[in-house]
């Protein structure tokens, strides 16, 4: 199995951990419940592509081995007959769709489209076909796998299934670390800049990875796998609470906890990225310290709304910050901490002009 062999064969201990402990995690699911109690819910996103190869590998493990000698070549055809089911809307990305239903064809998944809503399409699966339990690719840092274990029952109100997550502990480098090192395909849009990809009305590219081109002076965005800080893999996803969503336009936060509300409404904002020394600027009545890092260069520019107890950003479009400068644009520095009570309805402006 090649995903096996690129395992033994990396010399990057951690990801061998982690493949390892997600393969036990299978393998154990595959002991408990039969092959065709189990699903698998696959989506296209990188994170159940990578779940994807974990569940071929680990079928193969599973099943017989003399049917498959490791260093037979036929082993890299080995296919997971894996029950899988996709829940598709009409707000998917195409290039998600035409992703997820190619790898089901390549990997000869048995694999259902369902046009319903979760809830909906679960409880009509399970009425269906009886299933106990179903593969995740949701990691710590998903907002619903708080609370989650690799084993969890589904919620209370929910149909009644095991939720596996074999790679619930797994990092955002470990994600990518793993599709490189095992030369898996993945949807064209992590090359442009998307590192979770939501709704084609909910999702950017992360502005992160914007940067220019010097010598056509155009911005652009680099692939997902080059996103150095994990913590910011949300940042072109919106924030599902937004009162802003409605007023059209995609809607995004500017990093995971982008603005946490605490009790008296202190705020922690992570950051937008800029090239200037340490300062503070003074916004109305918000006070921020910006926390700057002078390796980076893009800069993102935003339109901001206050509400009563969230910080909305909606992005503009991003670019680097020497077209910013060009433009003598109004940007959004890299914001550490919003260090004073916020108080109701003050909209902001810009924080600065650069010059
Ligand atoms: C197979 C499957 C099972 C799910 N089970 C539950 C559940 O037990 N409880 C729950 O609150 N949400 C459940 N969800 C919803 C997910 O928690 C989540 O809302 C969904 O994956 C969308 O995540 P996203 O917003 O990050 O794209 C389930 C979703 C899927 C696809
Ligand atoms: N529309 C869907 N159809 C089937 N499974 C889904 C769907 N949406 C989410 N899931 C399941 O929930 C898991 C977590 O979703 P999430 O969006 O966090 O990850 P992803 O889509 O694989 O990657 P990314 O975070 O890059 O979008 C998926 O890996 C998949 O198992």
């Amino acid at each position: 199995m090649e995903i096996d062999k690129a395992m033994r064969e990396s010399d990057d201990q951690r990801l061998k951990t982690m493949y390892n402990n997600a393969i036990n995690v299978i393998q154990r699911a595959l002991s408990l419940y039969k092959f065709e109690e189990v699903a698998f819910s696959f989506n296209g996103g990188k994170d159940s592509t990578v779940l994807l190869h974990l569940l071929r590998a680990g079928y193969f493990l599973h099943i017989e081995k003399p049917e498959y000698p490791n260093d037979n070549p036929a082993n890299c055809n080995v296919k997971c007959p894996i029950r899988t089911i996709y829940f598709e809307t009409p707000s998917t990305f195409p290039e998600i769709n035409s992703f997820t239903h190619e790898t089901a064809t390549t990997y000869g998944l048995q694999m259902e489209t369902i046009r319903l809503d979760f809830k909906s399409g679960l409880e009509a699966l399970l009425k269906e076909k009886p299933t106990k339990a179903i593969f995740l690719g949701t990691r710590i840092g998903d907002p619903n796998a708080v609370g989650q274990e690799q084993f969890s029952p589904s919620s209370p109100g929910w149909p009644p299934f095991m939720r596996v997550n074999p790679i619930l502990d797994w990092s955002y480098r470990d994600v990518w670390a793993f599709i490189l090192t095992c030369k898996i395909q993945y949807c064209s849009l992590y090359d442009k800049g998307y590192t979770s990809i939501g709704s084609i009305y909910d999702t950017v590219p992360n502005s992160f990875l914007c940067t220019n081109d010097s010598s056509s002076n155009k911005d652009y965005f680099k692939p997902a796998y080059l996103l150095a800080d994990g913590r910011l893999e949300r940042a072109g996803r919106a924030k599902r609470y937004s009162p802003l969503a409605s007023e059209g336009g995609p809607v995004a936060s500017n990093g995971p906890n982008s603005v946490e509300s605490h009790q008296n409404s202190t705020l922690t904002a992570s950051v937008i990225t800029v090239d200037l020394p340490d300062y503070k600027v003074k916004l109305e009545n918000y006070e921020f310290n910006l926390l700057l890092n002078e390796k980076e260069t893009c800069v993102t520019i935003l339109l901001r709304y206050l509400v009563v107890d969230c910080l909305s950003i909606r992005i503009l479009r991003s670019c680097s910050l020497a077209s910013a400068k060009a433009a003598n644009c109004a940007i959004m520095m890299k914001i550490d901490t919003i260090s004073r009570s916020m108080e109701p309805h003050s909209g902001f402006k810009s924080i600065r002009r650069l010059n």
